[in-house]
């Protein structure tokens, strides 16, 4: 018989409910790539910014941010548009799109379309992942004996790790896989001369001293608001953890991406799936230290939050207004460390600021707590650096600040 009779024939009650189902998969399949291809010709052709039609937890304050855009438009420049509208309001705005067309699409409503890219780079990340859960597992077995100098030169270390972490990133590299092939540990003398703001010593001081300080049984707690999964969150984790050990913390709180975003930020499924991927490894470095951070969890030493602001295309000096349940919960920090690009331009408003402005003038009143941003540069923006050296790396290397290659340690508050 042929397929298309066999397929002709009426299915037995049997697999039924299995073809409705499927055919009800592919056709939303369909849907949601008419929408995905409308969102792509709006974007390639200039189109107006539209509202967002779906409901959803955020849908009304993206909306009433779009009418906040319009009325920042003359009359004569019509509505906001693609080609014409902030960078950082439009980029943010194509990602929450990308997220409408799957919501839109049931019964793949909850499918996240960067998740084999997020997977992907964590298993071909495997041997510098395995290279640093080594790493620590040695550090682990020596910590109580380390003096105060070499217990900071490993925080450094670990620290460094975390920001070229940062230069693994989807949205950087349009998706194309962007893994961590070499052993990085290997690599920080040489990375070095690429960080223009090193206030790594800003954070020793902050946390060493409230170690000494703070009395028996009271919190030291960091925040770490992430950035992409895969590698880049290994390199958290592995900070995370040595922050526990060390006594430099006694918890750390997580802060995650509640939809997909910007292809490679963590949301609370990357970040479980990342942990249960290394307790399970068949190295048992690697296999310690997810056991370990799994532990953490449970004993609620490491907290992970999720919050729909995140994904909202706010700066955060809007952030008291916009979401002070997330401002007042920040302000329990002792120390929140920003990972990333994107952050690092909400911090400072992706303004045309001038290279020598201070960071502290660049947040515009953003002050919950001392935080530190640790960013590897990829969007036009820069401050704190001091007087001619942006134009000194401008003329030695015209790309410095879009291409990842060079990074920043850049602090805000007391100490
Ligand atoms: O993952 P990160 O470090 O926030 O990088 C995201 C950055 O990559 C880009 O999407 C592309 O360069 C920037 O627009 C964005 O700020
Ligand atoms: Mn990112």
């Amino acid at each position: 018989m042929s397929p298309l009779a066999a397929a002709a024939r009426p299915a037995p009650d049997s697999d039924r409910p299995c073809r409705t189902f499927l055919a009800k998969g592919m056709e939303a399949e369909k849907k949601a790539i008419s929408l995905l291809s409308k969102l792509r010709n709006e974007l390639q052709t200039d189109k107006p910014i539209i509202p967002l039609v779906e409901k959803f937890a955020d849908t009304d304050i993206w909306n009433q941010y779009l009418e906040h855009q319009q009325s920042l438009l003359s009359e004569s420049d019509g509505k906001p548009r693609w080609f014409y509208s902030p960078w950082l309001f439009v980029e943010c705005y194509m990602y929450r799109r990308i997220h409408e067309a799957v919501i839109q699409s049931p019964p793949i409503d909850d499918f996240d379309v960067f998740k084999e890219s997020k997977e992907q780079n964590f298993f071909e990340s495997q041997e510098s992942i395995i290279a640093l859960g080594t790493h620590l597992q040695e550090l682990l077995k020596t910590i109580e004996d380390l003096d105060e100098n070499n217990l900071k030169n490993e925080f450094f270390k670990l620290l460094q790790i975390s920001l070229w972490g940062n230069k693994c990133d989807l949205s950087l590299s349009s998706g194309n896989t962007i893994s961590q092939k070499t052993n990085i540990i290997n690599s920080l003398e040489h990375f070095r001369p690429f960080i223009l703001v090193n206030d790594m010593e800003h954070l020793w001081s902050l946390l060493s001293n409230r170690k000494k300080t703070r009395g028996k049984g009271t919190v030291s707690r960091v925040d770490i608001v992430l950035d992409n999964s895969g590698f880049e969150l290994v390199t958290d984790l592995i900070l995370a953890d040595f922050l526990l050990s060390s006594k430099l913390a006694t918890e750390v709180h997580f802060y995650g991406k509640t939809i997909p975003w910007f292809v490679s930020d963590t949301t609370i499924h990357d970040f479980n799936w990342l942990i249960e991927q290394v307790k399970h490894s068949n190295h048992k470095h690697l296999s310690k230290c997810g056991v370990d951070w799994e532990n953490y969890i449970k004993m609620g030493r490491w907290v992970y939050h999720d919050h729909i602001f995140w994904t909202l295309p706010h700066e955060f000096c809007a952030m008291s207004q916009v979401a002070p349940d997330l401002y007042a919960e920040l302000q329990k920090a002792h120390l929140i460390l920003f990972k990333g690009d994107l952050n690092y331009r909400k911090l400072t408003g992706d303004r045309k600021w001038e290279f020598t402005i201070p960071f502290h003038q660049a947040l515009n009143g953003f002050h919950p707590a001392p935080l530190c941003s640790i960013r590897t540069l990829k969007a036009e923006i820069q401050v704190g650096l001091q007087p001619g050296q942006g134009e000194q790396l401008t003329a030695s290397d015209p790309n410095w600040l879009t291409t990842g290659k060079y990074g920043v340690f850049q602090f805000d508050g007391p100490l």
